[in-house]
């Protein structure tokens, strides 16, 4: 199988010929079936705390877009909601679709959003390395937050700060969404999505999935499709 990505020939679907944790039982993204979430008073509130100069790169790896942050101290850190001690971020990246309709990874009752950002760190408490806490069944924590498409203009949005009024959430344990599909994530699903425009969806598929020397080829969708639940349970706050 040539690299994978998200065209017919190298898609979602063809992942298991190369990493065949892809039917494992804790896979990536899922359907949220509200009604069938479990309220867990243990779970406490998310504690996000990111100082900005940890930011370091902004790139195009050629499957999504993703901002890198220093992670060799812990600057910005996310502690609370499921977590057992200190997650350390790494970096945020998108997931998006060739129209507005679809691009969320995870869907809500079946319903998709117009595209999906992760910010996602790594147990820095207990492991040395992302890579290392990226083997770990409790190596990664990752936010997932939904982006709507929104038809108005953009009101009062504080661009240094792309998490929605509310931190509540859903969780559960997962997997990294793109190969190697790593079963090493406990997720929390922001329940309230943040708004985006048509035109800043459309930037992400004017995105190219092809290196500079290639003839030019758009990243038009970068999401893979709900996976089998296995009797995982998802809890809520
Ligand atoms: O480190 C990560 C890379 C990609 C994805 S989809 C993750 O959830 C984590
Ligand atoms: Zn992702």
């Amino acid at each position: 199988m040539l690299h994978w990505g998200y065209d017919e020939h190298n898609g979602p679907a063809h992942w298991k010929e190369v990493f065949p944790v892809a039917n494992g039982d804790r896979q990536s993204p899922i359907d949220i079936k509200t009604e069938e979430t479990k309220y867990d008073p243990s779970l406490r509130p998310l504690n996000p705390s990111y100082d900005p100069a940890s930011a370091k790169i902004i790139l195009n790896n050629g499957h999504s877009t993703s901002v890198e942050f220093d992670d060799t101290v812990n600057k910005s850190v996310l502690t609370g909601g499921p977590l057992s001690g200190t997650y350390r971020l790494r970096q945020i990246h998108f997931h998006w679709g060739s129209n507005d309709e679809a691009g969320s990874e995870h869907t809500v009752d079946g319903m998709k959003y117009a595209a999906e950002l992760h910010v996602v760190h790594w147990n820095a408490e207990k492991y040395s390395s992302f890579v290392e806490a990226a083997s770990q069944s409790d190596g990664l924590a990752v936010m997932a937050v939904f982006l709507k498409g929104k038809k108005a203009l953009f009101t009062n949005f504080d661009p240094s700060c792309l998490l929605p009024k509310s931190l509540d959430y859903w969780t559960y344990f997962g997997s990294l969404t793109v190969p190697p599909l790593l079963e090493s994530v406990i997720w929390i699903v922001l329940r309230e999505p943040i708004s985006v425009c048509s035109e800043q969806l459309a930037k992400f598929r004017s995105l190219l999935s092809t290196a500079e020397d290639e003839v030019a080829c758009c990243l038009l969708r970068n999401f893979r499709p709900p996976q089998p639940l296995r009797g995982r349970e998802v809890r809520r706050n």
